[in-house]
C-alpha cells in the first residue's frame, strides 16, 4: 500500500498533472472512456444493484457526462490567477489568487451509486490538478471491478490508480499521508476516516448521510407532490443518501397520502412490482435484515412484502410513526416511508431542529412564503422546494452535508475549489524601499498614524479615492525617504 501511495506521489510530482491541457486531455480521455465502456459500465451496477440499463445511464452517467463537459467548458477560466484589490501599501505590486492542486487525494466511494459517487469526485481532483487515488466500494464489487479496469486503460497509470478492497485494504491505506481525503458513505465510517486523516493534519471532505425530512402542508397539489416524493423516495430502492427518509404532515392529510403514494407506485411499476425494471433490490442480506427490523411494530399502510432470497422489499408506507420507535432513531437507506403527524410548521420545524442536521430537507407548499420560513429556521446540506433529490441536478450548486450529514461540499466548480489551494501571492518589487521605512524601527507615533490611515482609511468614491491614495502615498514616500519620519 505504501508503495503503491509512493508511486502516485511520485508521479505528481513529475509535475506533468498541473498543466492545463494535461488536465483536459485527461478529462476528454475520462468521458471517451465512458462513452466506449458505457455498456460495460452500465452491465456492472446492474449486476450490483439490479438496476435497468436505463435507470443506471439516467441516474449515473449522465451526470459523470454533464460534469465533464462543464469542467472541460470552464477549466481555462478556473485555473486561471485571479488578481485582488489592494490597499495603498501594495498598490504597484502584483497581488493574486493562484489555485493551486493539493497533492495526492483519496477518494472513498460508497456502493449506493457506485459509478459516479467516485467518478464525479474524480473529475473534480482531475481538474484541480491532483493525482488521484480512488478505493470503490467493495459491496458493489462489479461496478469495482469495472472502474479498476477501465481507468488504466484511459487515464495516466500513475497519477490516478484504483485500489479495490475492503475494510482491511481501506484502514491500511487510511494510515497513509494524503493531502486530501474525500469520503462519502456512513456517519460512523467518516469518523474512522476524520481520526485516520487527523493524524497527518490530512484535510477532509466527508459526504454522509442522515434522515432527510420531508414537510407537506396542507396548501398544496396532493397529487403532484405525493408523485415526486414516490419517485425520489423508491428510486434505487429507496438507497439513496438524500432520498426523503419520512414525512412530516398534519395527521389530516395522512390518508389521502397513502392513497395518492399507492396509486403513483402502481403507476410507476405495476400491479407486479417485482416484475418491474425500474426497481432495483437492496444491496445484500444484512442491509435487508436491517430494513426489515425497522417495521417491528408498524402500522404498514400498504406495501411491507420482502423476498429474501432476490433480497426485494415493496414500496412501503407507515403511518401514525411514534418518533421514538426505530425506525426513527436511524436513516432507513430501504423502500420505508415514515409518516409521523404534526400539528403545524412550528412543530415540524422543532421536530427537525431537535435532531441531527439532515443531508437535505424538502418542503413542499403553495405558500413559498412558508417555505422560505423552512429554509431559515432550519438546517441541512441542502434543500430542495417542491420537489425532492434535484438539487443534486444542479452543479452550480454545492452539494454536501453539514453537522452529521457531512463537511466540505463538491461538484462543478465547488469541486474544483475542494480539490485545489486558494494560494494568496504578493509580488513585491525590490525597489521603494523608501516607502517601507514606514514599518521598520524605530517605531513612532506618526508612523502608527501613517499606517492608520494608509491600512484603514476607505474612500466612497473608487476612481477619485484611487488618485487621492497614489497622491498620498507618494507624498509619503518623499517624506519617509527625507527622513521626516
Ligand atoms: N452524502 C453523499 O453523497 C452520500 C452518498 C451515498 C451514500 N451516502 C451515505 O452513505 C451511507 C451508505 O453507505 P455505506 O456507508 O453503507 O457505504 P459503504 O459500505 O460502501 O462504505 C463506504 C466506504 O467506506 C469504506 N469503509 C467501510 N467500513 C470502513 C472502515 N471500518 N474503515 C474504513 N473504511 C471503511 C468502504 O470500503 C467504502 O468504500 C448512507 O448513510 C448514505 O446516506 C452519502
Ligand atoms: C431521464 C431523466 C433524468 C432524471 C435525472 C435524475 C437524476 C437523479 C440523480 C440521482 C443521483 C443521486 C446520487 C446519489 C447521491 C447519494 O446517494
Amino acid at each position: 500500500m505504501e508503495r503503491e501511495v509512493q508511486r502516485v506521489r511520485q508521479a505528481f510530482l513529475s509535475g506533468r498533472s498541473r498543466s492545463l491541457r494535461f488536465r483536459l486531455q485527461q478529462l476528454e480521455a475520462l468521458r471517451r472512456m465512458v462513452q466506449e465502456r458505457e455498456k460495460d459500465i452500465l452491465a456492472a451496477i446492474a449486476a450490483d444493484l439490479c438496476k435497468s440499463e436505463f435507470n443506471a445511464y439516467s441516474q449515473e452517467v449522465i451526470t459523470v457526462l454533464g460534469e465533464i463537459d462543464f469542467m472541460l467548458e470552464n477549466l481555462p477560466e478556473w485555473v486561471t490567477a485571479k488578481p485582488v484589490k489592494k490597499n495603498l501599501l501594495t498598490m504597484l505590486d502584483e497581488a493574486y489568487i493562484q489555485p493551486q492542486p493539493l497533492g495526492v487525494v483519496l477518494i472513498i466511494g460508497a456502493w449506493n451509486y457506485p459509478f459516479v459517487l467516485s467518478i464525479q469526485p474524480l473529475i473534480g481532483a482531475i481538474a484541480a490538478g491532483n493525482a488521484v487515488i480512488i478505493k470503490p466500494s467493495e459491496l458493489s464489487e462489479n461496478t469495482a471491478k469495472i472502474v479498476a479496469k477501465l481507468l488504466p486503460q484511459y487515464l495516466d497509470q500513475d497519477l490516478y490508480i484504483v485500489i479495490n478492497g475492503g475494510v482491511e485494504e481501506t484502514t491500511e491505506l487510511l494510515k497513509q499521508r494524503f493531502d486530501h481525503v474525500f469520503y462519502t458513505g456512513n456517519t460512523a465510517v467518516g469518523k474512522i476516516v476524520m481520526e485516520a486523516a487527523a493524524k497527518h493534519l490530512t484535510p477532509v471532505t466527508l459526504e454522509l448521510g442522515g434522515k432527510s425530512p420531508c414537510y407537506i402542508d396542507k396548501d398544496c397539489d396532493l397529487d403532484i407532490v405525493c408523485r415526486r416524493i414516490t419517485w425520489g423516495k423508491y428510486m434505487n430502492c429507496g438507497q439513496t443518501c438524500i432520498a426523503p427518509d419520512y414525512i412530516l404532515c398534519e395527521a389530516s392529510l395522512q390518508s389521502q397520502i397513502v392513497w395518492k403514494i399507492k396509486e403513483t407506485v402502481k403507476e410507476f411499476y405495476g400491479e407486479n412490482i417485482k416484475e418491474s425494471p425500474d426497481y432495483e433490490r437492496i444491496i445484500n442480506l444484512r442491509h435487508f435484515k436491517r430494513i426489515l427490523s425497522l417495521l417491528e411494530g408498524q402500522k404498514i399502510a400498504f406495501g411491507g412484502e420482502t423476498d429474501e432470497a432476490t433480497r426485494y422489499i415493496a414500496p412501503t408506507v407507515l403511518t401514525d410513526v411514534d418518533p421514538k420507535t426505530k425506525v426513527m432513531q436511524e436513516e432507513i437507506f430501504g423502500p420505508i416511508l415514515p409518516i409521523v403527524p404534526v400539528k403545524n410548521v412550528d412543530e415540524a420545524i422543532d421536530f427537525i431542529n431537535e435532531r441531527e442536521k439532515p443531508l437535505a430537507l424538502y418542503v413542499f407548499s403553495h405558500n413559498h412564503k412558508l417555505i422560505k420560513r423552512m429554509i431559515a429556521e432550519t438546517s441541512s446540506g441542502g434543500v430542495t422546494g417542491n420537489d425532492v433529490i434535484m438539487h443534486f441536478t444542479l452543479n452550480s450548486l454545492p452539494f454536501g452535508g453539514v453537522g452529521s450529514s457531512g463537511m466540505g461540499a463538491y461538484h462543478g466548480k465547488h469541486s474544483f475549489d475542494t480539490f485545489s489551494h486558494q494560494r494568496p501571492c504578493l509580488l513585491k518589487s525590490l525597489k521603494r524601499e523608501g516607502a517601507n521605512k514606514l514599518r521598520y524601527p524605530p517605531n513612532s507615533q506618526s508612523k502608527v498614524d501613517w499606517g492608520k490611515f494608509f491600512l484603514l482609511k476607505r474612500f466612497n468614491k473608487e476612481k477619485y479615492g484611487l488618485l487621492l491614495l497614489t497622491f498620498l502615498g507618494i507624498v509619503a514616500a518623499v517624506l519617509v525617504k527625507a527622513g521626516y519620519y
